[in-house]
C-alpha cells in the first residue's frame, strides 16, 4: 500500500527523484512495514521512558503522592518506569535488527539492478560514463539509497507520529503549553525545505565532482604503466589535485549550507524548550499547572522536537539523495539495445551467414557495414582483415547481438539470430576478445567462466586443445594459481591461449576470435597456430586477424574496406591480385610482426638495422 502511494508520487515526479526507486521495494513491503513500525516503536519508546522518568521525578521532588499509574494491574510507578525502559531498549534493538535485514535485501536488489543496466548497455558504458563514475554509482550512490530506505524512511514516520503524541500529552497537561510549542514544531520541520533547492543543486554538483574524481583516479591507476614510461605521472597528479580541489569546493558549499540548517534547527529547538520552560513556569506560578507535572511537560516539549530535528538532519541529505537516485535510475532505466524475443527456434547446424548486412551506429556518420555478405561453415576458418576502422569488430558485435543489423540478416543454421533467445545465441558463439579479461581468481575458475560445472578433465582437455598446457604447467601452483588483477601476471599471448581454452570449454560450435594485434613471441605464436589447426576441425572459426601468419592459415580471407567486402579468397590468390590485401601484407612486412618460415621471417621495421 505504502509503496503504491509512493509509486504514484514517483510517477508524478517523472520518476526522477528518490521515490522513483520505490518499485525496488516490491516483494519487500512486509519488511518495509515492519521497519517503519520498529522506527515508531523505538522513537516512541525513548519518549515514553523519558516521560515516565520525568513524571516520577516531578512527584518525588514535590513530595506528591504516587498514584497507581495502571489501576487494576498492581504495577507501581517505579516498576512501570523499569518496564518502559526495557521495552524502549528492546524496540531500539529490534529496529537495528529489522532495518539491517531490509538494508541487505535492498543492497542486493540495487546491485543486481545496476549490473543488469550495465549489461544492457554492453559493450558500451551507460551514457558514455567512465568506469570510475560507474563504480561510484554502484557503491556510494547505492549505499546512499540503501541508507535512506532502510534507516531514514522509518524515522520519518516516527517523526510524524511521536511529536503528535507528545503534543497531545502536552495538550492534556495544559493546552497553552502545546499552543506555545506548536509554531516551533512547524518551523523546525520546514527549515530543510526552505533550503531544499539549493541543497538539491549543491548535492548534485558534489556527487558529479566525486564521480569525476573517481573516474580520473581509476584512469590514472589503469594507465600507471604509460604514465611511468612517458614520465607524465606528475602532470596527471596535478590534474587529480585540481579535481580534488573542485570536489572540496563543492563540498564546502554543501557543508556551509548544511551548517546553516543545523544552526537554525539547533537554535529553534533551544528556543522552543526555553519557551516551554517560561510558559510552564508562568503557569506554575499562577497555579494553572501542577508543579509535579512541570518536569514531564518539559520532557514532552523536548521529546516532540527531537525526532523532527533528527530527521531534518537526514533531510539535509535530500539533495545528495535525489542526485544519487537520478544517477542510479539512469542505469536502472537503461533501455535494452536489442529485444530478446526468446523464441525457441533451433538452428540446424553451426553455419553462419551474414546476408547483405547493413549497419550504422546512428551517430550521423553513415553505415559502418554496407551489403556485407559472409558465410562460414563448421570445419572452416575464415579471416576477416582490413584497415583499422574498416568494420571488422562491428561485424563481430552484430554476430554476438550487442547490436541488431540495420538491414539484411544474420543467421545460424538457417535461423535469423533475432529469433534466437540471447542466452542460446551466446551458447552457440564463443568469443575470445582482443583484450582478454581474467579475474583475480584461480586459473581453473577463470577457465570455468562459461562452464562453471565443467569437470577437471574437461578443463584439461580444453587447455590442451588451446595449446595452453605449458602455460598452466609453468605457473607456480598450476590451475590453482591466482591470475592477478586483470590477469596481469600472465603475458598477452598466455592470456589469449587461456581465453581460447575458456571459450572451448563452453562447447560452443562457433568460435569468434579477435586476435591480439600486439606482437607475440615465437613460442606463443606457434602455439596459437597449432591451436587453430586443431580447433577448426570441429568448429566454425571466424578470426578478426592481424598477424599475417594467422591470416595465411585461414581457409578463406575476407578483405573489408569502409564496411564493404573488396576482396576475398586464399592468401596466394589475393596476393597475386595486387590490391588492398597485397598492400596490407606489404605494410605488415615492414612492421615488427613475427612471421615464421620462408619469406615471412621476422622483419624489423624500416630504418632499423
Ligand atoms: N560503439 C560505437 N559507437 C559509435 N561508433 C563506433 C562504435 N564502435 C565502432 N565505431 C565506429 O565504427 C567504425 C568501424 O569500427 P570497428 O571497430 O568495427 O573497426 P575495426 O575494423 O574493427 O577496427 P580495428 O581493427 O581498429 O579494431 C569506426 O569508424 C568506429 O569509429
Amino acid at each position: 500500500m505504502i509503496a503504491r502511494i509512493f509509486s504514484g508520487l514517483a510517477a508524478r515526479q517523472g520518476a526522477a527523484g528518490i521515490l522513483g526507486l520505490l518499485p525496488l521495494l516490491k516483494g519487500r513491503r512486509r519488511l518495509l512495514a515492519l521497519t517503519m513500525l520498529s522506527g515508531v516503536l523505538a522513537q516512541g519508546g525513548t519518549l515514553a521512558s523519558l516521560a515516565c522518568g520525568a513524571w516520577l521525578v516531578g512527584r518525588a521532588v514535590t513530595g506528591a503522592a504516587l498514584p497507581d499509574p495502571l489501576p487494576g494491574f498492581g504495577v507501581s510507578g517505579f516498576w512501570l518506569f523499569g518496564i518502559v525502559v526495557v521495552a524502549a531498549a528492546g524496540a531500539r534493538w529490534w529496529q537495528a535488527h529489522i532495518s539491517h535485514a531490509l538494508a541487505f535485501a535492498l543492497i542486493e536488489t540495487l546491485q543486481i539492478g545496476i549490473y543488469d543496466g550495465l549489461e544492457r548497455a554492453a559493450p558500451d558504458s551507460v551514457l558514455g560514463r567512465q568506469t570510475g563514475e560507474l563504480a561510484a554509482i554502484a557503491t556510494s550512490d547505492a549505499e546512499l539509497m540503501e541508507h535512506f530506505y532502510a534507516h531514514t524512511l522509518a524515522d520519518y514516520v516516527g517523526a510524524l507520529l511521536v511529536p503528535l503524541a507528545a503534543l497531545a500529552g502536552l495538550c492534556a497537561i495544559h493546552p497553552v503549553m502545546a499552543a506555545a510549542l506548536f509554531p516551533f514544531l512547524v518551523l523546525v520541520a520546514s527549515v530543510p525545505y526552505w533550503l531544499a533547492r539549493r541543497a538539491g543543486e549543491q548535492g548534485a554538483l558534489a556527487l558529479a565532482e566525486l564521480g569525476r574524481l573517481n573516474a580520473r583516479t581509476v584512469e590514472i591507476v589503469q594507465g600507471l604503466r604509460e604514465l611511468a614510461i612517458f614520465g607524465r605521472g606528475r602532470d596527471f597528479l596535478a590534474r587529480l589535485a585540481r579535481q580534488t580541489e573542485l570536489l572540496s569546493a563543492a563540498q564546502r558549499r554543501y557543508g556551509s549550507r548544511a551548517g546553516l540548517e543545523l544552526a537554525m534547527i539547533d537554535g529553534l529547538t533551544t528556543l522552543a524548550v526555553l519557551t516551554a520552560a517560561l510558559v510552564g513556569s508562568v503557569l506554575v506560578a499562577g497555579a494553572g499547572l501542577d508543579r509535579a507535572l512541570f518536569p514531564l511537560a518539559l520532557v514532552l516539549a523536548g521529546g516532540a522536537l527531537t525526532p523532527i530535528a533528527e530527521v531534518t538532519q537526514t533531510a539535509r541529505k535530500l539533495g545528495e539523495l535525489r542526485a544519487g537516485a537520478a544517477r542510479v535510475l539512469t542505469i536502472f532505466h537503461q533501455p535494452a539495445r536489442i529485444a530478446d524475443q526468446g523464441r525457441q527456434t533451433v538452428p540446424q547446424d553451426a553455419t553462419v551467414r551474414f546476408e547483405h548486412v547493413g549497419f550504422g551506429y546512428g551517430n550521423g556518420r553513415g553505415d559502418v557495414l554496407d551489403g556485407f555478405d559472409l558465410s562460414l561453415s563448421p570445419g572452416e576458418m575464415v579471416a576477416l582483415v582490413g584497415r583499422s576502422g574498416a568494420g571488422k569488430s562491428t561485424a563481430a558485435n552484430l554476430l554476438l547481438r550487442f547490436w541488431d543489423v540495420g538491414s539484411g540478416r544474420i543467421s545460424i543454421g538457417g535461423c535469423d539470430i533475432r529469433t534466437l533467445p540471447v542466452d542460446a545465441l551466446r551458447r552457440l558463439v564463443a568469443y575470445v576478445p582482443q583484450d582478454v579479461h581474467l579475474f583475480n581468481e584461480t586459473v581453473a575458475d577463470n577457465l570455468r567462466l562459461g562452464a562453471p560445472d565443467a569437470a577437471m578433465d574437461e578443463v584439461e582437455r580444453a587447455v590442451r586443445l588451446a595449446q595452453a598446457a605449458d602455460v598452466v604447467a609453468g605457473l607456480p601452483e598450476g590451475y590453482r594459481t591466482m591470475c592477478g588483477e586483470r590477469g596481469m601476471r600472465l603475458s598477452g599471448g598466455q592470456r589469449q591461449r587461456l581465453a581460447i581454452a575458456r571459450a572451448l570449454l563452453t562447447r560452443a560450435p562457433i568460435l569468434l576470435l579477435d586476435e591480439a594485434s600486439s606482437n607475440l613471441d615465437a613460442e606463443n605464436e606457434q602455439a596459437l597456430h597449432k591451436a587453430f589447426a586443431t580447433i577448426k576441425r570441429d568448429h566454425a572459426v571466424l578470426v578478426i586477424a592481424h598477424r599475417p601468419s594467422t591470416i595465411r592459415q585461414a581457409d578463406r580471407i575476407i578483405v573489408l574496406d569502409a564496411g564493404r567486402i573488396v576482396e576475398q579468397g586464399r592468401h596466394d590468390e589475393l596476393l597475386t591480385l595486387g590490391g588492398l590485401y597485397a598492400d596490407l601484407m606489404a605494410s605488415a612486412r615492414h612492421s615488427p610482426v613475427a612471421i615464421p618460415d620462408g619469406e615471412n621471417r621476422t622483419v624489423p621495421p624500416s630504418g632499423l638495422p
